[in-house]
């Protein structure tokens, strides 16, 4: 309960909405509010953070009237640490936020009626399932996270992170106080391979779990994937495999086609769909993926890899692909990349994001270009945080 004397510098709202960036948004005068850890439907007392120009922020203090999806966040810290903004949500109820959030962005920023969002597709795991961490280091070494906006963006030191696998608490345990002079430090961990990276090299102050490896293995539906410590690879390894499965499911391939994987990484997408294709290109620009990607495509001869710019390499392109698949980073697609898909019309594109803003903003301009949005789903990803993944399908009219 908060005292009479700080109760006079709160405010007052009913939450009537989710924001996008997973704050409940409340409304006060012609004021909005955005306001961590509240539920749409509760009436909450609301300590205010910020005030900008077109709208406050603040964080609930008191719930006056609880909604029915509200649980006891389970982790110490959150509520200060800029990780996590759902826990005190109910992990079906955050499923049916995120499926609204998709729905909002592509009929906000998409003008699409009525999208075609299905419901969002649970992780295995909605704790433990991370297999990627980077801890920030204070000055003594201590290994953390940073809080979040409304708590100053300070260093709190973490002895334990209920999202990540349990391997790697192990190892933030074992390295905790002993990081001196680093700025961060990566641990990433192979789930189904018991292999792992840590960068920098620690070897010096703590040999009982090797440090500075250059690349670590990991396994996707029962194929290896080497994985160097810059290149991108998901975070919930499960919930990954869930997802390439869909993505099979969606290109439809009978085994004729040509395929293009556009932000190929280090050819997951590629490596899986390549024995169901004639042949596959696949399209990346970061060199160290590309290194990666021609260890984990030996002895899959129809895979063509080609190390450049999407936006570049897709508007050269001479032969039409039958199906093109997009997995760009969270800004979305270079409009230079979305004209070239429009005029190479591959028949089928699958469009897997992890920001549904850019999504709605890139799906908007296919449709524009001739393609009809046949489905959405929002991929459960990450959970216990407000971000969404998605996987959205096109087919040409
Ligand atoms: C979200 S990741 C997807 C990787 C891969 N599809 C996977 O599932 O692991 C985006 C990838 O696009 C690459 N990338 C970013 N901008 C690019 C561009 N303009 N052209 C080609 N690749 C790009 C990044 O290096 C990164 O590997």
């Amino acid at each position: 309960m908060v005292s009479e004397q700080a109760r006079q510098d709160l405010l007052q709202l009913t939450l009537t909405d989710m924001g996008a960036e997973g704050s409940a948004v409340g409304h006060q005068d012609s004021r909005t509010w955005f306001v961590d850890f509240g539920i749409p439907g509760e009436e909450v007392l609301v300590q205010p953070e910020q005030k900008k120009r077109r709208y406050s922020t603040g964080s609930v203090r008191e719930v006056l009237t609880a909604s029915p999806n509200r649980v006891d966040p389970p982790c110490p810290y959150f509520g200060t640490c800029g990780g996590c903004q759902w826990q005190h949500i109910a992990y079906e109820h955050q499923l049916e936020l995120k499926r609204k959030l998709v729905i909002d962005q592509l009929a906000k920023r998409g003008g699409f009626e009525s999208p075609p969002v299905t419901a969002t597709l649970p992780s295995p795991q909605p704790y433990g399932y991370r297999n990627h961490a980077r801890f920030s280091i204070d000055e003594e070494g201590r290994l953390g996270y940073v809080s979040r906006p409304g708590s100053g963006r300070r260093f709190m030191q973490i002895e334990r992170c209920l999202i990540l696998h349990p391997w790697i608490n192990e190892a933030l345990r074992t390295f905790q106080g002993k990081a001196a002079g680093h700025h961060q430090v990566q641990v990433r961990y192979g789930v189904h391979t018991g292999e792992y990276l840590v960068f920098p090299d620690l070897n010096a102050v703590e040999p009982s779990i090797p440090s500075g490896q250059r690349f670590y293995h990991e396994e996707l539906l029962g194929h290896r994937f080497r994985i160097s410590d810059s290149s991108f690879f998901q975070t919930n390894t499960l919930q990954a495999e869930r997802m390439a499965q869909l993505v099979i499911e969606r290109c439809q391939l009978r085994g004729e086609e040509v395929v293009v994987d556009a932000y190929a990484g280090v050819g997951t997408f590629a490596v899986l769909l390549a024995p169901r294709a004639r042949r596959v290109i696949a399209i990346e620009e970061s060199a160290a993926a590309v290194a990666d990607a021609m260890v984990n495509i030996e002895g899959v001869p129809n895979i063509e890899y080609v190390r450049g710019k999407t936006e570049e390499v897709l508007g050269e392109m001479a032969e039409q692909p039958e199906v093109l698949i997009l997995d760009p980073p969270r800004v979305g697609c270079h409009p230079k990349a979305l004209q070239a898909v429009v005029s190479l019309a591959p028949a089928r594109v699958v469009y897997v994001s992890c920001d549904p803003g850019s999504l709605a903003r890139d799906l908007r301009k296919l449709c524009d270009g001739g393609y009809q949005l046949v489905e959405v789903t929002p991929v459960d990803m990450f959970p216990q945080t407000h971000h969404i993944e998605c996987v959205a399908t096109l087919v040409h009219s």
